[in-house]
Formats: structure tokens, C-alpha cells, sequence
């Protein structure tokens, strides 16, 4: 009989904070399967939690089948989180905080120093990815994230560049001229190319501008995780806040796994419960 866990899943980036219930087998370890997330909120990282909403997914449930865990890129925001935590149903968080406790092992020169973020994506690709087969994982949040997970299943690394909004806020707050693009305006209509006017040059540069930082930065990490032919492709997979205004402009390049960090959370939570 396959046994199953009950989780809420927090992670705090630096742009907003996101929230999951999902299903976690205790045997998923052997089917490359992630964590089935069941329901999905996100807010802002200033904005109230909606905790009625939350709560509200575990009504009629007793608080101790719950595993609740929380982690991220943003200390101050996890305090905010912990510090605001409703009386009631929720059993408290764990904090996930000691990445030398994780399955994977990071090949960097100071491990301690790696966002969380890209710790338990690289978890979650290590669940999906055939063994002998690399992975490079894009994460588009505040920056945009492009880490490889060797053929072994270490992390070894990656590149850290601005994200949308980060680029779109740079270059209204460090020029005299430019205006602030909200992000929103790229999710409307494709942009040109070739902007006619200072917005829509903008638009171009921060969407397309993107596209091809991530492809190159795909190409060159997938040359060095391939360095003669009779290795396996890697998998490639797109994850977080900007992912869905990119995939389709990277379709039959990667797989869409939105929610790629939530779930890696998920099984490192299992595996800390586990070893209790
Ligand atoms: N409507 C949108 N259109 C395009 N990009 C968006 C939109 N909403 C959010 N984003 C992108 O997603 C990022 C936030 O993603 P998220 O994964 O939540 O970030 P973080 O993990 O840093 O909190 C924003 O910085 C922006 O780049
Ligand atoms: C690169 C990040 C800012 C990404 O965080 P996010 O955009 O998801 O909020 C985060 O992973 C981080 O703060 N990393 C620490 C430095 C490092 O990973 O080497
Ligand atoms: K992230």
C-alpha cells in the first residue's frame, strides 16, 4: 500500500511569497514523479497572506495530518511569514534552513551560499530526470536563475541574472529618461522587435532580451554537460513567476514545471520527516 503525506509548502522569494497543499507518496522516490500539488496561492511579498484561503483548504481535516514547511530566498520574509502564523488549524512551520541536510550534493565553492531556491530545484529535477541524464534548470523570479544538475545528480552551479520586473524597474530608476514598463504589458501582446518608441523599445529588450539570455545560457551549460556525443540529452526545465510568459517561446526546448521549487520543498520536507 502506498503511503501519502498531507503538506502545505511555503516558499518566500524576493517578489512574492507562494503557497501549496500537495500529496507527497512515500514511494514517488522510485516513479520520477513530483509531489501532486492540490492547491496554489501566491501573494506579494508587502501584501497581506491570505490565510482564510489557505486555511480554508484544509477544512475539516485534524491539524496533525499536515506537514508544514516553509523556506526561501527572503530571511525577512520568512520571519514575516513565522511572525504572522494564524491561530488555528495550522500546525506551526518548519523551517527549512540547513541545506547540508539535503539529498543532493553541491559541487560550488561555498555551498552554505547557494539560494535555497536552487538547492530544491535541483532536488525536484533529480526526481524527474533519467538516471545518466543531466539537467539545467531555468528560474525566472526576481532573477532569473540558470543552474545544472550533472549527470551524477550534483549541483554544480549556474548563472544569476536580473529578472522582468528587476531589468524593467533598473532601467526606469537608473536613467533620467526611461519610464517604468509594468510587466504585465509583455503578458498583453507579443512585443516588436523593433521598438518605434522608447516604451515599446523597452518592452522589446526586456522580453526578447530575456529569451536570448536564457538560450544562450542553455546552449553553453548543455555543451559542457555534453562534452562527447554518446551522452544523454539533458532535461531541460522552466520554473517560476515568468516561466509562463516564456514557454511558448521555448516549446520542444524544455519542460513547464511552474512550480518546480515548491515540490522540491515538498520532498526534502518528507525526507527530514522521514529520517525522524
Ligand atoms: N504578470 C507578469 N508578467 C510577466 N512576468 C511576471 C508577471 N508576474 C510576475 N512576473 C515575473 O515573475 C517574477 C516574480 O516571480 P517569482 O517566482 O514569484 O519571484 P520570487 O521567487 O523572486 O519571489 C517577477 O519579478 C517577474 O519577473
Ligand atoms: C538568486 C536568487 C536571488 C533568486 O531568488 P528569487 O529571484 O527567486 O527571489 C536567490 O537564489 C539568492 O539569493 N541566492 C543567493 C546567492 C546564490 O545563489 O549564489
Ligand atoms: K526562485
Amino acid at each position: 500500500m502506498s503511503q501519502t503525506l498531507q503538506q502545505l509548502v511555503i516558499d518566500v522569494g524576493n517578489s512574492r511569497i507562494k503557497f501549496v497543499s500537495l500529496i507527497t507518496d512515500f514511494k514517488a522516490a522510485e516513479t520520477q514523479q513530483l509531489p501532486l500539488v492540490k492547491n496554489a496561492c501566491s501573494t506579494l511579498i508587502e501584501e497581506p497572506i491570505p490565510w482564510e484561503e489557505i486555511q480554508s483548504w484544509f477544512d475539516g481535516q485534524q491539524d496533525n495530518q499536515c506537514q508544514t514547511v516553509v523556506a526561501g530566498s527572503n530571511p525577512e520574509g520568512i520571519e514575516r511569514v513565522i511572525q504572522n502564523w494564524p491561530q488555528g488549524t495550522l500546525r506551526p512551520p518548519i523551517e527549512v534552513l540547513n541545506t547540508a541536510d539535503f539529498p543532493l550534493e553541491i559541487c560550488v565553492e561555498e555551498p552554505r551560499k547557494v539560494g535555497i531556491d536552487r538547492l530544491l530545484n535541483a532536488v525536484a529535477a533529480n526526481q524527474l530526470r533519467d538516471s545518466a541524464q543531466g539537467a539545467i534548470i531555468i528560474d525566472t523570479g526576481t532573477a532569473t536563475t540558470i543552474d545544472v544538475v550533472t549527470p551524477q545528480g550534483s549541483f554544480a552551479g549556474g548563472a544569476i541574472l536580473p529578472g522582468f520586473e528587476l531589468s524593467a524597474k533598473a532601467l526606469h530608476n537608473y536613467t533620467a529618461l526611461l519610464p517604468l514598463i509594468p510587466v504585465d504589458d509583455l503578458h498583453q501582446e507579443e512585443p516588436v522587435v523593433l521598438g518605434k518608441n522608447t516604451t515599446d523599445a523597452i518592452r522589446s529588450g526586456l522580453f526578447w532580451g530575456q529569451l536570448g539570455a536564457i538560450r544562450e545560457l542553455v546552449c553553453q551549460q548543455r555543451d559542457q554537460l555534453l562534452p562527447n556525443a554518446n551522452q544523454v540529452a539533458p532535461l531541460i526545465l522552466l520554473s517560476g513567476g515568468g516561466s509562463a510568459l516564456l514557454a511558448p517561446h521555448l516549446e520542444g526546448l524544455v519542460r513547464f514545471e511552474p512550480l518546480l521549487t515548491l515540490q522540491g520543498l515538498a520532498i526534502v520536507a518528507q525526507k527530514i520527516s522521514d529520517s525522524k
